[in-house]
């Protein structure tokens, strides 16, 4: 089956999050499409939203299921799912869900997998050894310190060149050979995966004004301009690096696909103030398609309604799309 009509397999995050009601939301909005998923999680968790439930025993009764009922493939929780108040002894469960979609996208079940979101610290506190889900996932799949963290809205695509560090960490961490593997891994993924043929990269620069010639930093000059000329010299579309105040307004983001950033919050910031509501996190260099919506776990608000499932839907729709271009290549 090609990759595009296979069912996404989506992961039940946080329970005590919003996860469980904007699945049910976005099953609200998708049912009567053409684009499928089934959940790894807790039936009843979700028909407290009051949704039509249906447990499956395989990914493959999703297509007969999904236009009636949201179809879940079981996972039981450990401790009972209280809006709002994080469990760690439901780790277990959290990240059973992660592998298993996984291991269904690996072995061809599922066309992607697509994450509700999860509490870091939750899990941290439960012994869990990742930061996030896109170094976990890149565990899962064999390819660790390959994975690269894209976030992209309508108006904007962007890289954070280091992810889940402290500041002071981050800007250690930086290096040539980190911002090469990176842009290298983003200018494949866009090709392969969004079917940009020649994509316009445009470097940040770390320090304010992009450094002004080493007086305001020289990081610019002995990290960042030094990848960028060799990632030109093989063949790559490269502009920078840019004061990073001025590189986001509108002007400027139409001249470039994508804009690789230094560290985390250069880049989310930009995304999230744009579109958080229709932002989406996918995670490349991964051998699967992975996409999740760009917010977390809203414990101040679930349970009670209010939470918008649009990121949620605009995840699912670019798993599906970035499985079509995959298929086309
Ligand atoms: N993909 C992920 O798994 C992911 C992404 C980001 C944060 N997180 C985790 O989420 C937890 C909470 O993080 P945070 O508070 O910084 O960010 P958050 O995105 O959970 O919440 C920030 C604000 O946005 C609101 N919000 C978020 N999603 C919303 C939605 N769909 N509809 C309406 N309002 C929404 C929240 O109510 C809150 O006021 C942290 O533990 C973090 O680790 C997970
Ligand atoms: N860094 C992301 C954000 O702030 O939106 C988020 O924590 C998600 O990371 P993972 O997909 O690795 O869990």
């Amino acid at each position: 089956m090609a990759e595009e009509s296979r069912p996404l397999a989506l992961t039940m995050g946080d329970p005590a999050g919003i996860g469980p009601e904007i699945t049910a939301g976005a099953w609200r909005s998708l049912h009567e499409s053409s684009l499928r998923f089934a959940v790894l999680g807790d039936a009843a968790l979700i028909a407290r939203s009051g949704v039509p439930v249906r447990e499956i025993d395989t990914i493959g009764q999703t297509a007969d299921v999904f236009a009636h009922a949201v179809p879940v493939l079981p996972i039981p929780l450990a401790a009972p799912a209280i809006a709002g108040e994080p469990d760690s002894r439901n780790a277990g469960a959290i990240t059973t869900s992660i592998a298993r979609a996984v291991e269904l996208a690996r072995n061809g079940q599922a066309g992607a997998v697509v994450t509700n979101p999860i509490s870091k610290i939750v899990l941290k506190k439960a012994g869990f050894a990742y930061p996030g889900h896109t170094e976990y996932l890149a565990a899962l799949c064999n390819v660790p310190g390959r994975e690269v963290m894209m976030l992209a809205c309508p108006e904007l695509r962007v890289v954070p060149i280091t992810i889940h560090v402290g500041l002071r960490r981050a800007l250690d961490e930086l290096t040539t050979e980190g911002i090469m593997t990176a842009t290298r891994t983003t200018h494949a993924a866009l090709i392969r995966d969004f079917g940009i043929a020649a994509p316009r990269i445009a470097m940040a620069g770390l320090n304010p004004h992009a450094g002004e010639d080493g007086s305001m930093g020289t990081e610019e000059q002995t990290i960042i301009i030094p990848a960028m000329k060799t990632l030109r010299a093989e063949g790559m579309d490269i502009t920078g690096p840019w004061p990073p105040d001025t590189m986001f307004t509108p002007p400027a983001r139409a001249r470039y696909d994508v804009a690789m950033c230094m560290y985390h919050d250069q880049a989310l910031i930009p995304l999230k103030t744009i579109d958080m509501a229709n932002g989406v996190n996918t995670t490349l260099g991964l051998p699967i398609i992975r996409t999740s919506p760009d917010h977390g776990t809203a414990f101040d608000i679930a349970g009670r309604g209010v939470a918008d499932p649009a990121s949620l839907v605009a995840a699912l729709d670019m798993a599906r799309q970035m499985a079509q271009h995959r298929n086309q290549t």
